[in-house]
Parts: C-alpha cells; structure tokens; sequence
C-alpha cells in the first residue's frame, strides 16, 4: 500500500517538479528585487531571469519573447483575451463563437459579455466531443470578431482540429483564440505551424507552479489587438499591470525548458499506462469510454461505469486513489458534466463518469494498484445497487 492515495487528479493540477521548485527558490529571498526596477542589480537580475522565462515559455510554443504576456494563470489570460478583444472590436462587430465544452472560464466569460451586448454562439459537439467544422464555418457572420476553440477539454483530453479551424478562422479574417491550458507542455502546440492568434496555458498543468500562466498574442499581425483589462503601471507592454510574480515566472520558464526537452519522454511513459488502465478497467461490464479515442490527450481517460455512482466511489475510496469525475472548480457542484452532457450522455451516465489524469510521476505500481482497487470498487458498489441488480436480472 502507498502512504498517499495514488494521485490520478493530474488535470486538476501537477505536482510542481522539484527541478521547478528549485529553481524558483532563490527567487523568493536572495534574487527578490523587482523586475521593473532599472536602477539596481536586484531589479536587473529579476527582469533578467524573467527575460529568460519569457523565451522558454515563447520557444515551447513556437513563439517569440515578444508575444508572452504573463498573468496569474490562465482564467486571468482567457479574461484578458475574450473582453480585451470584444472591447478592442466593439466598432466591427459584438459575435463571438465558442463551443460547449469549454472551460467554464471561457464560458462564463462569454457569458458576462452576453449581458453586456454580446452575440454568443455556443457550438455543439458531436459524440466523440469534437466540433463539427461545417457547423462552425455556417456560424460565422460578417459581425463575428472571436472564434476561441479549446485545444484539448480537460475532462475527456479530447483534442480539437486546431489547423482546420484555424483555417476556417482565417479564411473569414477572424481572430482564432485556443485555451491550450491542458496541451501545452503535454503535446506538441506550435502557434505558427497551427496559426492560433491567441493562446492561454497555465504553469500548474505541467509540473509549473501555481497562480501563474501567459497569453501568447500574435504581435506581428496588426489584427490581432487587445484592450487591457488591468490598468496601472503599463507593465507587458500595456496589456497586464501589476509588479511581476518573478519566482512564479521562473518556475513557469523552468517547467517549459523542462517539457520542452522532456515532452517525447512523458509521452512514451505515460501512453502505456493510460492505456493499461483504460484497457483494464474498459473490461469491466458497461463501462464506457467518454470521447473518441484517437485525438486525445496521452495522460487523460474519462470512463463512465453504468449503475455506479462515481461520487460514492470517490468517496469511499479516496484513502487509496484521488480522482474526480470532471474538473476540479466544479467538482463541489452536484450538477452533472456539462462536458459529457454536450457530447450527449444521460444525467446517469455524467455521475458514473471518472476522469484519470496521469503524469510523468505515475508509475506502473500506482497503475497497477489502481485498476485492482477499481475492479474491487466498482464490483463492491454494484453489489450494493438496486439498478444493477435489476439491470442483471433483465439479463437472466
Ligand atoms: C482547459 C482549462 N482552461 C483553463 C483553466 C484555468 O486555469 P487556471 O487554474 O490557471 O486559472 C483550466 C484549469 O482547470 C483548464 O483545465
Ligand atoms: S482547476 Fe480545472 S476546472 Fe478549475
């Protein structure tokens, strides 16, 4: 038995890597200037060490430095670009087109700007949880200013059609804006290869520390523009005022340098046992994959296990394994998965939904433990349940 429960909660947060945090550890007391500071070697060290963050963060996304703007994270990035753009192309037009899916930062974002006069256009998913690109295109209109498209949902680690939509985006001259929060540092995101204007990512999705994140806003287009929606000391270039979280930074730079060398690596760590779970547990009877199994996420797998209350199970199991049936900010909510109801599941099917987040720290132990304690589990609680007795008498 593991003195902790095994951690599978990796698309909640990540344990911030121990080659993060001691990087960041000098940061903190010795090297604590202020990286606005011109006139001592403690701000010219601190703005130094945020330089370099900035072209770690810009080289694992295909950037350059000067299209990073660091912020809090990335509900503070996706703020930043959804109002600052509709405030920026209020004269052009007030429609917006988002999906579903998304994050609820995103949602609720475009939500508060519907009250605000906005024109959103929620687009659905098909089962598998990927857009359809016809519906899309058919959504946009000659007053469309934003398309903003998740790169992969963090609750199913379905991946979008990013080049096509992308496409599509610039085939009508509208700006393509992707909360690439759970891909970056796990795949391969490249903005120039994929054409995103906009991009947001988080430090704590991958081995970062956390209460920081960046935007990557395609300088050298003069279309893509933003209105600030912090005002104070002008600092990244105008677009986000405050004194910079320099440790944070460092750690946010430190966890690019290390996903960009290490990203191949994880990979071919993780895939296997992602799959030795999901293979596993996907013998159980009705239990089902969320999501098309090809465009995913390598670390992500969401299952749900019909006649099972995924709740009851979390709950009577978290001593051994930490999971959750979606994401974290809504996991206190006892509203089903707006993420599996979009994609067309029963209320039922929601709440007998698992998500498995994996990391470059799962090993095959902790894998190998968790799939016994969830045959055990899912056993022991059907056992327990009046449909599933039912269910099973149906089959005599
Ligand atoms: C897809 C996605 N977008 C945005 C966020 C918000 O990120 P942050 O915690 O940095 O604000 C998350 C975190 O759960 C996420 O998974
Ligand atoms: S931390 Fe993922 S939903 Fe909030």
């Amino acid at each position: 038995m593991f003195q902790q429960p095994v951690y599978l909660d990796n698309n909640a947060t990540t344990a911030c890597d121990p080659r993060v945090v001691e990087t960041m550890l000098p940061y903190f007391s010795q090297i604590y200037g202020n990286a606005a500071s011109r006139s001592h070697s403690f701000g010219w060290a601190a703005s130094e060490a945020v330089d370099l963050a900035r072209e770690q963060v810009a080289a694992l996304i295909g950037a350059t430095k000067q299209e990073i703007i660091f912020t809090s994270g990335a509900t503070e990035a996706i703020n930043l670009a959804i109002k600052g753009a509709y405030e920026m192309y209020a004269g052009k037009g007030n429609h917006i087109i988002t999906v579903a899916t998304e994050h609820k930062a995103v949602l609720d974002t475009c939500e508060h700007l519907a009250k605000k006069g906005a024109r959103i256009t929620f687009l659905p998913v098909e089962a598998s949880g990927l857009i359809d690109l016809q519906k899309l295109e058919d959504a946009i209109s000659p007053d469309t200013i934003l398309i903003s498209v998740m790169f992969a949902n963090n609750e199913t680690g379905v991946i979008q059609p990013i080049r096509e939509i992308s496409q599509i985006a610039r085939k009508h001259q509208v700006i393509f804006m992707s909360d690439a929060t759970q891909a970056v540092g796990k795949i391969p995101v490249n903005v120039n290869d994929l054409g995103i204007d906009i991009l947001t990512l988080s430090g704590h999705k991958f081995y970062g520390p956390k209460g920081v994140g960046a935007l990557y806003i395609r300088r050298r287009d003069p279309r893509v523009r933003l209105v600030a929606q912090l005002d104070g000391g002008g600092h990244e270039r105008g677009l986000r005022s405050g004194t910079l979280n320099v440790p944070g930074i460092v750690g946010l730079g430190k966890a690019s340098q290390l996903s960009m060398l290490e990203m191949e690596r994880d990979i071919q760590h993780i895939l296997p046992l992602r799959d030795k779970l999901e293979n596993a547990l996907l013998q159980l009877e009705q239990t089902f994959r969320n999501g098309t199994a090809q465009h995913r996420l390598p670390h992500t797998c969401n299952l749900s296990f019909n006649y099972l209350e995924s709740e009851v199970l979390m709950m009577t199991y978290n001593r051994k394994i930490a999971l959750s049936s979606g994401s974290a900010c809504t996991s206190a909510s006892m509203e089903p998965s707006h993420v599996l109801k979009a994609m067309g599941l029963s209320d039922e099917m929601a709440y007998a939904s698992l998500r498995f987040g994996l990391s470059r720290f799962t090993t095959e132990e902790e894998i190998d433990f968790t799939i016994q304690t969830m045959l055990e589990g899912v056993e022991e609680l059907r056992g327990k349940s009046i449909a599933w007795e039912l269910y099973k008498d149906s089959l005599s």
